[in-house]
């Protein structure tokens, strides 16, 4: 953790999850209304068919939506996209850009995540853009010069603490059962956190740095108690209420 950091607990259900999925947003909806929401928040980015319906679910609870990528410009003839103002327009607020996934599925470049983040805040939207090393990156020794190279590729300029989160996604880690040692996100946490401060200043002191790849209600402990930790970025645990409500309570312990 951070001090004086409010962690955030995302879910990114990547391409899964129909109507009959709309209980687990109600359950966790439900299970994440008391005490703990007001030191910790959570956001969960269902598939952008569930966006509009799951908002209205939400209207009584802390828990937050987003969607899982935006298009860099704001409206035209972009077959299949959606804009962040169409994010916004669905009471979404957060929106993830340049998960590994987009960046390999539709070869996404530092340079477009960036304009997506860009786009995502003149939509007032919270962007949480996604960074991570492959496992043949990391096994020649090269994770922090490519964590440097993400982050200065794409996090725009003028990024404010409010509106931009950083999630550190292993590539390797992803669904995969792996996560890298508590030393190792230690590492990359404090590393990211001296570029940022770098770079944007205090601004840079209180941005929100996730982790993600194969967070479970079994590890989930381990890795949010690590400094510079604020938060995970959950996809398979997500699709669960019950296992994202359990990460989501390893703050009760960790906030107490
Ligand atoms: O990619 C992820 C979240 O964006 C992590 O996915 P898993 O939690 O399924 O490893």
């Amino acid at each position: 953790m951070t001090p004086d950091v409010r962690p955030l607990v995302a879910g990114n259900w990547k391409m899964n999850g129909t109507r009959a999925s709309l209980d687990q947003i109600k359950a966790i909806a439900e299970g994440v209304q008391g005490p703990l929401a007001e030191k910790v928040e959570t956001l969960i980015c269902p598939p952008a068919t569930l966006l509009y319906v799951s908002t209205a679910l939400c209207t009584d609870s802390p828990l937050q939506i987003g969607a899982q990528d935006c298009h860099q410009n704001a409206s035209g003839a972009h077959t299949g996209d959606i804009s962040a103002e169409m994010i916004a327009d669905c009471f979404g607020t957060h929106v993830i850009v340049g998960h590994s996934e987009r960046r390999t599925d539709h070869a996404e470049t530092d340079h477009l995540v960036r304009a997506k983040a860009e786009a995502a805040f003149a939509a007032d939207l919270t962007a949480v853009i996604c960074i991570g090393e492959t496992a043949e990156e990391r096994k020649s020794g090269q994770t922090l010069d490519i964590l440097k190279r993400q982050l200065a590729g794409s996090v725009p300029d003028g990024a404010k603490a409010e509106r931009t989160v950083i999630a550190y996604e292993p590539v390797w880690a992803i669904g995969t059962g792996l996560t890298p040692t508590s030393d190792d996100v230690a590492e990359a946490h404090a590393f990211m956190r001296a570029e940022l401060v770098k770079r944007f200043g205090a601004e840079g002191q209180s941005m929100r740095l996730l982790y993600g790849g194969s967070v479970k209600p079994s590890n989930a402990r381990e890795l949010m108690g690590v400094a510079n930790v604020d938060g995970a970025l959950i996809g398979g645990a997500s699709l669960k209420a019950s296992d994202f409500l359990a990460i989501y309570r390893v703050y009760e312990e960790l906030t107490a």
